[in-house]
């Protein structure tokens, strides 16, 4: 790295020249790696441990046009205590609704610890102005949201404008205050994994705190070998800048057997320092379901079955 970061958005050349003079993704090695470690198995113990980790790094998701403030209630509940039953299941670390929802989720979270996180920045596809972008996340951070979740200028990416993009992000950072800020790129638009490296440098380049793989609303979301060359990125960015960032695989992520999956990821990549929820979330709508069945299988050894827990 020749370009020190500070100076790399200093104009359109100088970032293009440093995104682009990033080393190329082996995009066979990435996949196999991901494969392979998706094979991994591990101790019946070290299950248990990795589905209360699991649940206690879900960010609980709803981002339906037909959320009601009853449904978001609901959801807050579940997110604190996600089986009534068994007080021993730890919380989810964060609930991720719209923006118009926040203030309901806040008064339903109030003194839990469980963070509410505001999508933003006309989530899902990112096309509005600047001004209404950063004026959402003003109203959202305003109505008590600790973390934001902003998508990207896809458009903007993909055209080459990444110095539009990086403006982007440094203004949302800074109406932010002190939420943290996650930026969604959206891997599944982005074409390649040399993209989505460069989408990640820029992205923590222009302050993010996490990067996150997805909206929900995409098809791929998620996966194994994104979410690996993202783990590299912020491992190779916290060697680079001494500066830490965290990673949210987020959308069709819906089993223990999947989340554990990621849990190894995260260990073999970025190294077991990210296996804490400041530094790693799984994005999820109905992945909680399906660890708290596992999780009571391990202990009685039977399913509840789906109709035991509320719905997700
Ligand atoms: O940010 C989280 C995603 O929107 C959730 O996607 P999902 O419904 O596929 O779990």
């Amino acid at each position: 790295m020749t370009t020190p970061l500070a100076e790399v958005a200093s104009s359109p050349s100088t970032l293009r020249a440093f995104l682009h003079g990033l080393p190329g993704v082996d995009r066979v090695g990435a996949d196999a790696r991901a494969a392979m470690l998706g094979t991994r198995s591990i101790k019946t113990t070290a299950k248990k441990q990795a589905i209360d980790m699991a649940i206690g790094m879900v960010d609980l998701t709803t981002l339906e046009g037909a959320d009601t403030p009853g449904k978001v209630r609901a959801m807050c509940a579940k997110a604190v205590r996600p089986d009534p039953a068994d007080a021993s299941v730890p919380p989810v670390a964060a609930v991720c609704v719209y923006p118009d929802l926040v203030a309901t989720a806040v008064e339903a979270l109030a003194g839990s610890g469980v963070k509410v996180a505001s999508v933003a920045t006309s989530f899902p596809s990112g096309r509005s102005s600047l001004e209404v972008k950063v004026a959402e996340t003003s109203l959202a951070v305003a109505a008590g949201a600790a973390e934001i979740d902003m998508v990207i200028d896809r458009g903007a990416f993909l055209a080459g404008d990444y110095l539009k993009v990086y403006e982007e992000i440094v203004a949302t950072k800074e109406a932010c205050a002190d939420a943290h800020l996650k930026v969604i790129l959206e891997t599944g638009e982005l074409a390649t994994y040399d993209n989505v490296r460069r989408a990640s440098w820029l992205a923590m380049i222009a302050g993010a705190d996490f990067i996150k793989t997805s909206t929900g609303k995409v098809s791929p979301a998620a996966t194994l070998p994104v979410t690996l060359v993202m783990l590299e990125a912020v491992r190779d960015f916290l060697a680079a800048t001494g500066r830490k960032v965290g990673v949210k695989p987020a959308g069709g992520i819906r089993t223990t057997k999947d989340a554990i999956k990621y849990l190894v990821l995260v260990n073999e990549t970025a190294g077991p320092d990210w296996l804490h929820p400041d530094w790693f979330r799984l994005g999820a709508s109905s992945l909680l379901n399906d660890l708290l069945m596992q999780r009571q299988k391990m202990a009685t050894g039977r399913y509840a079955g789906p109709d035991y827990f509320t719905l997700d």
